[in-house]
């Protein structure tokens, strides 16, 4: 196991993965260290981000996952029994998923939902864990958690289920939580609150955070560095602030084919694809 300097909490090295019974590699090579600053994940449909995003936490019951390195703080990710990786998921390293719809139980009050998460990771009475759920709704900015404790997924609107997700998901400080396109199910007011909270978690509570994205714009607003993703591989890492330095034909591509309201009337250029760019990839 690597000994990890202070900064760092995470380290993927050569992060390789196939789902059973598919002829390629879904992820391949792909190394990265993440400190407690907002690391994005950016690259089109299909091109691997989720199922890095899954690995992280072991979540990909039908791929083989192959790794030089896959550690967080000293925890060797990648030979760790599942036992001890129920410790680590939902309670050291958090998700959050797209929609929360799809994570909320539609038939239980969304209150006792976040309690049920507190208490299969810490020992307590339900009057604690209500107590830490209405604490923890109010940090994400719910004017009135006594109400919406006890609304069903149905009766809170998109931009509300995303902010309970996120409590329920920090009900245990997690060191790195992965946000899988957070906010691409809401609204852009709603969206803006949303990136405000994951903010402040960086900010405040020093947690890594790794965002996934297929949106570039808002990786390269939000975050501090980005990962270039295209067909499983990382072509680039860059700062955010250093995107328009970008150097890898695809990076510069996504770039150029950003529409820019107010510029002259164009077509936007069609983005090139090039197999050699997956031979031999050395991250620029
Ligand atoms: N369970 C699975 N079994 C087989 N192949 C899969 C499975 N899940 C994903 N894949 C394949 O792995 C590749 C990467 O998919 P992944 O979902 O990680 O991409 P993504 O970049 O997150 O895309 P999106 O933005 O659409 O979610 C794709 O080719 C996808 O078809």
């Amino acid at each position: 196991m690597k000994e990890l300097n202070s900064d760092t909490i995470l380290s993927v090295e050569n992060l390789s993965i196939r789902y059973r019974g598919t002829p390629t590699d879904a992820v391949r090579n792909v190394s990265f260290n993440l400190g407690k600053e907002r690391l994005g994940i950016v690259g089109e449909s299909g091109s691997g981000k989720s199922t890095v995003g899954r690995a992280l936490l072991k979540l990909l019951p039908t791929a083989e996952i192959k790794a030089d390195c896959m550690q967080f703080r000293d925890i060797d990710l990648l030979n760790t029994p599942e036992k001890q990786m129920l410790k680590v998921r939902g309670q050291r390293i958090s998700m959050i998923l797209q929609d929360p719809k799809f994570s909320l139980n539609p038939i239980q009050k969304c209150g006792p939902q976040v309690d049920e998460a507190y208490r299969n990771h810490i020992r307590c009475s339900k009057k604690e864990a209500r107590q830490r759920t209405l604490a923890m709704l109010e940090s994400v900015q719910i004017r009135d958690p006594e109400r919406v404790y006890g609304l069903y997924p149905h009766e809170v609107s998109g931009g509300m289920g995303q902010r309970i997700m996120i409590a329920m998901m920090l009900l245990t400080d997690p060191d790195v939580v992965i946000a899988d396109e957070p906010t691409s199910a809401l609204d852009v007011t709603v969206r803006l609150q949303v990136l405000d909270i994951l903010d402040a978690l960086v900010r405040d509570k020093g947690i890594g955070l790794i965002m996934i994205s297929h949106d570039l714009n808002l990786v390269r607003n939000f975050c501090d560095r980005v990962l270039i993703m295209y067909a499983g591989q990382v072509v680039e890492a860059l700062n955010a602030s250093e995107m328009h330095n970008a150097r890898h034909p695809y990076t510069k591509g996504l770039l150029a084919a950003q529409p820019h309201i107010g510029g002259p009337r164009a077509p936007l250029p069609v983005l090139e694809r090039r197999p050699e760019w997956l031979e031999d990839v050395k991250v620029v």
